[in-house]
């Protein structure tokens, strides 16, 4: 995205020439307080909102002719939003369904996904028998039944209890190194994007901009046993202080809003 900026109708500048160039294969965490824009840059980069100026690039290689990634884009969102009335199928379904894929052609796409995140024997279940931890489990399949190479989450995990979002944390990062995804995850947890990300994008208070951005050890191959390690311990420690620093920063000029 480059010098993208964003107010909302009712005058709220949300983001402020914000610019930040993702590469394929990267964990990009975007780190920063409650309100300074991740989810309006998210939704943004999705194609879910427009800017008000700025523009969002794709690698010509990689568009189809509507100028969109041609691998497409899969969203989890904050809450799992599954439709009550469908069965797990049937929600993993919904994404296909919107391209006139029926279910009997989708079947094995769907039990692909649904047994990536672990699920496949719940396939006739419906949400309302499902835990926490399981519905976004099922939301992730749905974004990934698709394909897609390139996975925005908005803070997927903050509802949950510890114990659940540590164990998703891990099969995201497994799901990220096996399929080779690009992921943007939106968070505001100093120690799950160290755990995870390859790199953090902090951005600071509103309106919303890059105000620090870090490289860090490739986070492949993790498990439950590094987060009582040292380097850990000591990422955690990196990351929070240059997330002090950030937010401490001067605002934006006035003359750089749009
Ligand atoms: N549709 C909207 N209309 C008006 N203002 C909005 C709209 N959506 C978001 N905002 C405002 O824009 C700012 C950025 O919101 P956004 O949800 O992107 O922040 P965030 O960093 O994701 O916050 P959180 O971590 O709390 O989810 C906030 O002040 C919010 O109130």
């Amino acid at each position: 995205m480059s010098d993208v900026s964003k107010r909302f109708s009712n005058g709220t500048l949300a983001l402020s020439r914000m610019s930040l160039d993702i590469r394929p294969g990267e964990f990009v965490s975007l780190l920063g307080p409650s309100g300074c824009g991740k989810s309006t840059a998210l939704r943004i980069i999705a194609g879910l909102g427009e800017p008000t100026a700025g523009t969002i690039d794709w690698p010509a290689s990689r568009i189809d002719e509507r100028g969109r990634p041609d691998a497409g884009i899969g969203f989890v969102f904050q809450e799992p939003t599954l439709m009550p009335w469908r069965t797990v199928f049937g929600n993993v379904h919904l994404p296909l369904r919107l391209k006139g894929v029926s279910k009997a052609a989708g079947r094995e796409r769907i039990m692909e996904a649904l047994t990536t995140v672990g699920l496949q024997d719940f396939a006739k279940a419906y949400p309302r028998e499902l835990s926490g931890g399981m519905k976004m489990r099922v939301s992730i399949a749905r974004a990934l039944v698709t394909g897609s190479s390139l996975l925005l989450m908005d803070e997927p995990f903050g509802a949950l209890d510890e114990i659940t979002r540590q164990k998703l944390n891990d099969d995201v990062l497994a799901l990220w190194a096996e399929k080779g995804l690009t992921v943007v995850f939106v968070t505001h947890s100093v120690f799950e994007s160290a755990y995870l990300s390859s790199r953090i994008v902090v951005m600071g208070a509103r309106p919303g901009r890059v105000v620090a951005d870090l490289s860090l050890p490739d986070p492949s191959g993790r498990d439950e046993s590094f987060r009582t390690t040292a380097d850990y311990a000591e990422l955690c420690r990196r990351v929070s202080a240059e997330l002090a620093g950030a937010i401490h920063a001067p605002a934006a000029l006035p003359e750089a809003a749009a």
